[in-house]
């Protein structure tokens, strides 16, 4: 699904326009879809609406008219003068019958009802103060549940952040299509449980505005995920490669080997320093083990082009060795998943590595940070003050890097260095567990190895980790994703119509 900013959602809005829908007609399906979510979790008690001077607020007024024409008490608090309600708002506010009162925390109360939060939108455009900001606080404090119309006023609904204060909804009722702010963080705390209503934009405006921002949902990169084909061979599944740490490190790259086999690569080899050769050799079956000591033996090792997707960081240590690794990988033909170590090794040195990944020219290159590896790698980007939200700031990543980055969290945002984004929504809490991330790493390979583009095979395996630690439940531990992974893949192959070919059936 694609996701708007709120500056390409007042482009649906125009382009619904020159397409002959009314901004009336939306405004009344908003409020429409707004009081029918109301009026199912009344049960017989009173609505408060709290409304703004823009057209959030004219949602609110129609709402307010619906739910009283329908028989339900409502009060309609407005936050500003009436004088400034203008178009559809103004419009909306003259068919409301009730009386408006000026709002007021004190007016509002312990509110026994529900509240209809319609004061900011997609118009908020920059921090709250003053009234507006007692009535959100008020709203909070006033322990009614409250209904958000499009978004928890003070979410700014392109990047999720508050701006100084937002309200706690338990639903928010949205329209067309999802904002970003919606699903990254703290945004996506604010909602509560989403509606996203049809209020007759046609999706055909969509085509125009070319989103760059998806939410991540297997139809996002289904089309070329690797379901695995009756005529193929493990070779044609590709041989992921994981450069295991030392003697005492090396179960992070056993975790990630184990991901990459279980997302689907046909082998999976460690490249383990000697000194850990035996212990990695007793410890797997069907990974492989291999001796490789040091960015020169690692540079040999990659010579040979069917191991094509590699991932180096987990357990690798920081410092000159994983640096001269991670040159000696970029340099190979292997698709490259840099994770962990590998990346705060270039904390000083960020240009050296984006000048390697700038000369691979088309072959995939993909950085894994969590925020803490994040702000070491990418210092000018948290340091400058106009790009705002992890939205932006992994796309900006992406764009200096030349690589996709992948930016973990419980919102983690997959970007291209064209700018196409995914956020994932799907990642329980007890998926931040110590190697969960090795995991990851190791699938987003196992899908490369596949052959699966660098921007999918990341968004997707982000996908799959969430969905395989949901599937565990909780009191998981990473070593458990990968064999959970299996389960996950029916269900997704039998969604895509692959279910995997059994024994034919001869009648
Ligand atoms: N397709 C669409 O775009 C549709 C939009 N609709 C509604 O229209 C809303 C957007 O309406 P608007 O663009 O009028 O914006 P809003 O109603 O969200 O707010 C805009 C008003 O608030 C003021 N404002 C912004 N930040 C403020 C702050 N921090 N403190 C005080 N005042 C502040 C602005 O100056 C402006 O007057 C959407 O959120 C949605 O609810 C619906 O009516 C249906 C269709
Ligand atoms: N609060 C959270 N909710 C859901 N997922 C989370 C949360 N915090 C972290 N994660 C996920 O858990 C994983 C942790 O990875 P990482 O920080 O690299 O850990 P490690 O280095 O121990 O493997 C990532 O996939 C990240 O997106
Ligand atoms: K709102």
């Amino acid at each position: 699904m694609e996701l708007l900013t709120t500056v390409e959602m007042g482009e649906a809005d125009r382009l619904a326009g020159a397409r002959g829908a009314a901004g009336a007609d939306l405004m009344e399906s908003a409020g429409l879809a707004v009081a029918d979510r109301v009026v199912a979790m009344l049960q017989g008690r009173p609505v408060t609406v709290v409304a703004g001077t823009g057209n959030n607020g004219g949602d609110g007024f129609v709402a307010a008219r619906l739910l009283q024409s329908r028989g339900h008490a409502v009060r309609l608090l407005l936050v500003g003068d009436r004088g400034k309600l203008k178009g559809d708002a103004a419009a909306a506010a003259g068919r409301w019958q009730g009386p408006v009162e000026a709002a007021t925390p004190e007016r509002l109360g312990n509110t026994p009802g529900v509240i209809v939060d319609a004061l900011f939108g997609a118009g908020l455009d920059r921090p709250v103060e003053g009234l507006p900001r007692a009535m959100i606080e008020a709203m909070n404090a006033s322990g009614a549940p409250v209904v958000a119309v499009d978004l928890p006023s003070g979410i700014n609904g392109t990047t999720g952040t508050v701006m100084g204060a937002a309200v706690e909804a338990v639903h928010t009722v949205t329209f067309f299509r999802l904002k970003p702010g919606h699903v990254l963080l703290p945004g996506r705390l604010h909602c509560g449980d989403l509606t996203v209503a049809d209020i007759g934009i046609p999706a055909d405006v969509l085509a125009e505005i070319k989103p760059r921002a998806f939410l991540n949902r297997p139809a996002l990169w289904s089309g070329v995920f690797p379901v695995p084909k009756p005529e193929g061979h493990k070779y044609g599944r590709g041989h992921a490669v994981v450069v295991s740490g030392g003697l005492s490190f090396g179960g992070a790259a056993r975790l990630a080997a184990r991901g990459a086999l279980r997302a689907g690569a046909g082998l999976a080899t460690l490249a383990t320093p000697r000194e850990a050769l035996a212990v990695q050799a007793a410890a797997n079956l069907a990974i492989m083990v291999r001796p490789v000591d040091g960015a020169e033996e690692l540079r040999g090792f990659l010579s040979d082009t069917r191991h094509n997707a590699m991932v180096l960081g987990p357990g690798g240590g920081v410092g000159a060795p994983m640096r001269a690794q991670v040159l000696a990988a970029l340099a190979s033909e292997a698709a490259v998943v840099l994770d962990a170590d590998a990346l705060t090794s270039f904390a000083d040195s960020a240009d050296d590595l984006f000048s390697a990944i700038g000369k691979r020219a088309g072959r995939a290159v993909i950085l894994t940070p969590h925020s803490g590896e994040f702000d070491r790698l990418f210092k000018e980007i948290k340091k400058n003050l106009k790009v705002i939200g992890k939205l932006d700031q992994a796309r900006a990543a992406a764009r200096l890097s030349g690589a996709v980055v992948l930016f973990k969290g419980a919102d983690t945002v997959v970007a291209a260095p064209d700018g196409r984004t995914s956020i994932a929504d799907n990642a329980p809490p007890y998926l931040a567990t110590a190697g969960a991330g090795d995991v990851l790493a190791g699938m987003i390979a196992g899908l490369l190895a596949q052959h699966m583009p660098a921007f999918e095979a990341a968004s997707a395996a982000v996908w799959l980790h969430g969905e395989a630690a949901a599937a565990f439940g909780p009191g998981l531990i990473s070593e458990d994703l990968p064999d959970a992974l299996p389960a996950v893949y029916r269900r997704l192959f039998a969604a895509l119509g692959a279910a995997s070919p059994g024994p034919r059936k001869t009648l």
